[in-house]
């Protein structure tokens, strides 16, 4: 059991901000960052729209998959579980910001929703009614098909977004959360969604997802590059507080290179069609974020953007893949 300490920096947060607000020096925050941003970049900061990607993802490529697979799609299950999957999501973020809120680690943090609130009460309440909501897609579609297996793996996936962060597991401070996170949005959450799909498993569907797991994560890594100063006072063993910003960023290209090694090696074993090679348009982004953090990884202010721009990789190498599945089912 673990308590997290407050972040000792006031500025520090503002770093982790969207990256039109992180426009400091080269070597720390500019002065202007130690004002409080306007109330509207507080608010997409804090509702973080770029990110919603990482809970479409996992359904979209678990379903191209049983498409590629079996020839069918049933847009009912698929609209459902998009829509409870990024209700999940809203829940895991909004009660990111209350249990952060409970040990004071957010204390500085503008844009957390319940400093922006100043209603702790109201953005529980909110977490928990998105909550119910997206698991009750999830029980509508186990029960449509009469089999709780997609249920049991969403549930599986809200526990490790549970243990991430709340009492008195809170992983993510030892340095477990890309772990949780890798199964969560990787094979957990797309076999979830190949299943709610075919009502069965596929190896195909689990290759994809080590590629998509270990994107998603790496959004969760890069975003801990610009707090780590204030992480280790804290406490919060992240792994980059663990291996120090220069291994972490030379870590990045064997990650980012994971992604198109894994790939032509499941064309290979003829696990993917061909089309799936698609990936490799996604390597801009991939080369702009080794670059960007081996450049950057020990200023702060020049890294906070870096999670931006695993998002925009993470976005583009699974709808890349997605697109490759799906283009090969139409093209036989
Ligand atoms: C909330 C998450 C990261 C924020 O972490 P941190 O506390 O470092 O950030 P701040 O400094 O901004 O406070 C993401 C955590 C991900 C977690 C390990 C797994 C979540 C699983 C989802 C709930 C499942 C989604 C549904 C599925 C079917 C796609
Ligand atoms: O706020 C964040 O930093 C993140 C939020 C989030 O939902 C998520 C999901 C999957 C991987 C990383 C992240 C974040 O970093």
């Amino acid at each position: 059991m673990t308590t997290k300490p407050t972040r000792h920096t006031p500025s520090t947060n503002l770093h982790s901000l969207e990256p039109t607000l992180s426009a400091g020096s080269a070597v720390g925050p500019h002065p202007e960052q130690l004002a409080k941003p306007p109330a509207k970049k507080l608010w997409m900061a804090a509702l973080k729209p770029p990110m919603y990607s990482v809970a479409i993802m996992p359904i979209a490529l678990g379903t191209a998959i049983a498409y590629f697979e079996k020839r069918s799609l049933q847009w009912d299950i698929l609209i459902t579980f998009l829509a409870a999957a990024i209700l999940i999501l809203i829940w895991e973020n909004l009660s990111n910001d209350v249990f952060d809120s409970e040990t004071g680690i957010d204390q500085n943090k503008h844009h957390s929703l319940v400093n922006l609130t100043k209603n702790k009460s109201l953005i529980f309440a909110i977490a928990n009614v998105c909550l119910i909501l997206g698991i009750s897609g999830i029980i509508s579609i186990s029960w449509i098909q009469q089999d709780p297996t997609v249920l049991g793996l969403v549930l599986l996936c809200c526990g490790l977004g549970y243990v991430y962060q709340g009492p008195p597991f809170r992983l993510g401070y030892q340095g477990l959360g890309e772990i949780l996170c890798f199964f969560a949005f990787g094979p957990l959450g797309v076999s979830a969604a190949y299943y709610s799909q075919s009502q069965s498993g596929s190896w195909t569907s689990l290759a994809a997802s080590i590629i998509l797991g270990i994107s998603t994560s790496l959004i969760l890594f890069c975003s801990h590059f610009h707090q780590v100063a204030d992480d280790a006072a804290a406490g919060k063993r992240s792994p980059i507080v663990r291996l120090g910003t220069r291994r972490s960023a030379q870590l990045l290209p064997w990650l980012c290179g994971s992604l198109y090694g894994l790939t032509v090696l499941f064309v290979i074993t003829g696990l993917f069609p061909i089309w799936t090679l698609l990936i490799f348009a996604s390597l801009p982004p991939a080369l702009h974020l080794c670059r960007h953090v081996l450049a950057n990884h020990d200023k702060p202010a020049r890294v906070s953007n870096c999670k931006f721009i695993a998002v925009s990789l993470h976005f583009w190498s699974s709808l890349l893949l997605c697109a490759g599945f799906a283009l090969s089912a139409l093209g036989r």
